[in-house]
């Protein structure tokens, strides 16, 4: 699912209300509609909803479905923040609309606002899409006044004050939403953690604009969902065996963090690779071998962290290099001495990419189409310092297209991206699975894919999908607070099969 710009949305309700053809009061309705029909079913009608309106078609948005939930018998008033302001043609019409009983608030100063008691519901229709610049005066005091309250705020589109494709700055006024309702597609600033935060939970409410603008807008930021995953995970075959599913090799381990190349081995298998090849330094060996049986174990010269890679490294369809690797000075040289050998595909992790990050030589050589899986600052030290998160994409960008690379950009939406300068998000996952040791099975399950055969791409969108979904299935039974690393890998065959069902 592609996600649009602000100036996008404009043109995509433009281009709908030209070949619909639709009003645009009607497209109004239609998104108040869609409102009024996800709260029926999530709030009912006993609590008060104050209902804020700015003066464009956000605040046209609040006012009707204003109406229909007093239709609906729903306690109702509307708090318009205008004063001074042109109402948009729709926010007026809207106003005209709206029957005489529900009380209105035409906030002047300050004082005007209304108490906001912890059981009110604040429905945010103050601005939307249209922001243009930081909200100051008036408009800032109002989202100042709905953030000191303990009312459930529930923001339309987007929480008023935050930009929704473009760095909002920092100590600017922004509603700090329970839930945002966002018509059609998601913002890219939800997908994004220094904005991300105001959004609340987040729902998209399709509005019915045109497929035809839909389907043709071109946008390198991408929402993954489980339609598309399903067209390339498909049923394992009868008269298949372990070598049609891959032979791979994990390389990592050192003195102390055996246990990140373990948890990698394990979620390799679960994975489904038909072969897996583990090699740690010497201290590993007995470990592994008795932790993780199914795999083969190679032992490095070295007690205590690797030195060498094996010779044979094309019997192989994919190396995974990182998880507790360390960064020892032959170790580093072990590398570079591999990458001037012709590889199968690589996916490389943690001190592997620290590894990188201290030799751009190294980083020049690395192989093109590798897969490299960094958390932020991992990843900062490859490329640079980012600024901001719009800052930090566009490094993403750059970086994936000069050095031809995939990048998992770890975080809570894990952000991929491609050699072509694309970007996909992803859905799953949750704050549980940030503990040590998550990563090392995202190595171990890409590792599996990618030796099975699947293409760069496809091993990162179903990689980093069902890694966080074995994640949001092991929550559920665990808890947040105590899910650790190897329940990911145990719910890993649930995941699996959800995604093939
Ligand atoms: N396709 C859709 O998604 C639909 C969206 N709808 C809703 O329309 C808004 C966008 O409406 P728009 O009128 O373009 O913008 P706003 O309501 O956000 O406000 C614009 C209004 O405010 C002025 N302004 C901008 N920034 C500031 C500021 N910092 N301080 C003061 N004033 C500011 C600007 O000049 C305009 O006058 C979208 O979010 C949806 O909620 C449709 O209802 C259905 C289709
Ligand atoms: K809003």
């Amino acid at each position: 699912m592609k996600i649009l710009t602000a100036a996008q949305t404009r043109e995509a309700d433009a281009y709908t209300i030209a070949h619909e053809p639709i009003s645009s009061i009607d497209l109004m309705e239609r998104a108040a509609g869609a409102l009024v029909q996800w709260i029926e079913k999530e709030y009912g009608p006993e609590q008060p909803w104050y209902i804020f309106c700015g003066p464009g078609n956000n605040g046209g948005d609040g006012l009707a479905v204003a109406r229909l939930l007093f239709q609906r018998a729903y306690d109702v008033q509307v708090v318009l923040v205008t004063e001074g302001q042109n109402h948009s043609p729709d926010f007026q019409q809207n106003l005209n609309r709206l029957p005489t009983e529900i009380p209105v608030t035409r906030t002047a100063s300050p004082d005007d606002l209304p108490s906001l008691l912890s059981y009110a519901m604040v429905l945010d229709g103050l601005f939307g899409s249209g922001l243009s610049r930081p909200l100051v005066g008036l408009h800032a005091q109002a989202v100042q006044h709905i953030n000191n309250s303990a009312a459930t705020v529930i923001a339309i589109d987007l929480p008023s004050g935050l930009f929704a494709d473009a760095p909002t700055p920092t100590d600017s006024a922004v509603v700090e939403a329970d839930v945002t309702l966002s018509f059609e597609r998601p913002k890219l600033a939800f997908l994004l953690p220094e904005s991300g935060s105001f959004v609340g939970k987040w729902h998209v409410l399709p509005i019915g604009l045109h497929p035809d603008f839909l389907n043709k807008a071109d946008s390198p930021y991408s929402l993954l969902t489980p339609e598309r995953l399903k067209e390339v995970l498909k049923p394992r075959l009868k008269f298949t065996h372990k070598g049609t599913y891959g032979n791979a090799l994990l390389v990592g381990g050192s003195y102390g963090k055996i246990g990140a190349i373990t948890l990698a081995a394990k979620a390799a298998l679960r994975a489904g690779v038909g072969l897996l090849t583990v090699q740690t330094p010497m201290v590993g060996y007995s470990i592994l071998q008795v932790a993780v049986p199914e795999a083969m174990a190679l032992s490095d010269a070295h007690e205590q962290h690797i030195t060498a890679f094996p010779e044979e490294v094309n019997q192989y369809q994919c190396i995974g290099i990182g998880p507790g690797l360390g960064q020892a000075a032959d170790t580093a040289l072990a590398l570079e001495k591999l990458f001037r050998q012709a590889l199968p595909p690589l996916v490389l992790d943690a001190d592997a990419l620290n590894l990188l990050a201290l030799d751009r030589q190294l980083l020049r050589n690395l192989p093109a189409n590798s897969i490299l899986t960094p958390h932020p600052k991992e990843f900062e030290r490859l490329a640079s310092p980012a600024k901001h998160d719009y800052h930090r994409l566009q490094l993403l960008k750059d970086f994936c297209q000069e050095h031809e690379c995939y990048v998992v950009l770890k975080g809570y939406h894990t952000c991929i991206g491609t050699p072509t300068g694309e970007c996909y998000f992803n859905t799953t996952g949750n704050p549980g699975m940030a503990t040590g040791g998550t990563g090392d099975t995202l190595t171990g399950i890409l590792a599996g894919l990618r030796a099975q055969g699947f293409s760069p791409l496809d091993t990162c969108l179903v990689g980093v999908y069902l890694h966080g979904l074995a994640g949001d299935l092991a929550a559920e039974q665990e808890g947040e607070y105590a899910l650790i690393a190897s329940d990911v890998t145990q719910y890993l065959g649930k995941a699996f099969q959800q995604l093939l069902q």
